[in-house]
């Protein structure tokens, strides 16, 4: 019987299988934070260990750093950093420290260096490292107790879970992207209907879709339930890697290319699960709960609770949001805007937010937060942030920004945002704080009207 692309990997990488034992993996590539990684370090230095493969692992600051020039005010994130920063230093970490050009959010900068790469296997102590899986390699987030064992060791035990086919077929509508499709994926399957699973997306709308679109995808596979999400690498895959600094050259690229073309799914493998969705019938799409699978067509109203799967969770989260049944989505005002994370903080995300705001003004406070400082600079060297400020919104550092309540940038109590992040849970970008996940395009018109807009209704 012929294997699924994430069989493919996952075998690639087995180092030791035992009867009634996890596999353990060998990993590709260790990518670190400084939340998640502290407390490996102490691990590896109370055990008098080193890192067995710093080539391999690559550290970045992203969570705690502030998005406006200065130093770090808060006490707690300020620690954060610098303990990364020492233990980088310690133990031969490269890292990119705030204010450093290759600094950025963990998930953006592994795939601009060209450092995610299809089959790879790789890890991070971070539940949206499915974002790597874009390139057709198998990646999951990790615990800090299996980080210590990845930094230890370049290995970690796990047991391979179930393989769900996500088809998508027909084509996406003009003005329909990336976002609203994982949007629709989690609405229609749930928060919990990937679970045990690594997803698959597949089918012509998903090939349609750029690097950066696919990467949107993948990212939020995590909040589908999914251990990971993957995209078999083809043209475009290849496309995006050539040239950039860490992916190979001259001979082993051709070889690299040769191999990457044989990680596809097999006509005659079988999926545990197979879920398919119609990509013409979609539209825009926005959430109007508390977590990222309550959300509609923004054309359409608030649901009422009983018409969902989960009356009480609705209700409950209606109450959190201030929101009414039967209110249509666009009537939805929102206080501000963000733009960014590892989601939606790529250049094509930057592109869309700015193809909406050129020549208009923002009614809403709004942030435009590029994932990376390589980001930044393509988007300035593009005059994006011309567009930007022009249009009255604020251009920032990069960072993780409000995708979470970790830095300065947060809601207050009570206010609403329409974020291109990935949550949207209890006070996720500060406490009391009501969220609704939208797509670049989606966030630009809403910060021109103040309520929850589609470009196409400007
Ligand atoms: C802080 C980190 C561990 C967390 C994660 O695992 O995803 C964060 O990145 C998030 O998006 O909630
Ligand atoms: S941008 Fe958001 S989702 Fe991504 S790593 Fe940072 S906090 Fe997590």
């Amino acid at each position: 019987m012929g294997r699924t692309l994430a069989e493919k990997v996952w075998e690639q990488h087995v180092v030791r299988r035992a009867d009634g034992e996890p596999d353990l993996l060998y990993i590709d590539l260790h990518l670190i934070h400084e939340v998640t990684s502290p407390q490996a370090f102490d691990g590896l230095r109370m055990a008098g260990r080193k890192v067995r493969r710093p080539d391999l692992t690559i550290a970045t600051e992203d969570h705690n750093v502030p998005t406006v020039l200065g130093p770090i005010a808060d006490p707690v994130s300020k620690a954060q950093v610098e303990t990364l920063r020492k233990n980088a230093a310690e133990f031969g970490v490269r890292l990119h420290p705030m204010g450093d050009a290759g600094q950025g959010v963990v998930h953006i900068i592994g795939p601009q260096f060209g450092l995610t790469q299809p089959g790879m296997t790789i890890v991070c102590g971070d539940s949206h490292t499915s974002t790597h899986g874009a390139f057709g390699g198998l990646a999951f987030g990790i615990g800090t107790s299996e980080v210590e064992h990845v930094l230890a060791t370049q290995t970690l035990p796990a047991y391979r879970p179930k393989t769900m086919a996500i088809e998508v077929t027909g084509a996406l509508p003009y003005g329909v992207t990336a976002k609203d499709l994982i949007l629709a994926i989690i609405a229609k399957i749930g928060t919990g209907g990937g679970q045990g699973h690594i997803i698959e997306y597949r089918g012509q709308a998903v090939r349609d879709l750029s690097m950066e679109g696919r990467m949107t995808v993948c990212n939020m596979s995590i909040e589908a339930g999914a251990r990971a999400g993957m995209i078999a690498p083809d043209e475009t895959t290849f496309a995006y890697l050539e040239g950039r600094p860490h992916a190979p050259t001259g001979q082993a690229w051709d070889a690299a290319v040769e191999y990457w073309r044989s990680l596809r799914t097999d006509d005659d493998a079988v999926f545990d699960t197979v879920v398919e969705i119609d990509a013409s019938t979609l539209s825009p799409f926005v959430t109007w709960g508390t977590n990222p699978g309550q959300g509609a067509p923004l054309t359409s109203a608030i649901p009422a609770p009983e018409d969902t799967s989960d009356p009480a969770a609705a209700q409950r989260a209606l109450d959190y949001m201030g929101l009414t049944a039967g209110t249509p989505l666009s009537d939805i005002e929102v206080d501000t805007v963000f733009v960014g994370s590892c989601t939606n903080g790529r250049l094509e995300d930057l592109r869309a937010a700015a193809d909406v705001l050129r020549g208009r003004k923002v009614k809403a406070r709004t942030l435009i937060v590029p994932g990376s400082m390589q980001v930044r600079a393509d988007a300035e060297a593009e005059g994006l942030h011309e567009v930007f400020q022009a249009a009255g919104a604020e251009w920032r550092q990069a960072g993780c920004s409000m995708c979470l309540g970790m830095n300065p940038d947060t809601l207050s109590p009570g206010e609403r945002s329409a974020s291109t992040s990935n949550r949207n849970f209890e006070g996720r970008q500060g406490k009391g704080g009501r969220t609704h996940l939208v797509s670049p395009a989606v966030a630009a018109a809403s910060a021109v009207t103040g309520r929850l807009t589609a470009p196409a209704d400007l």
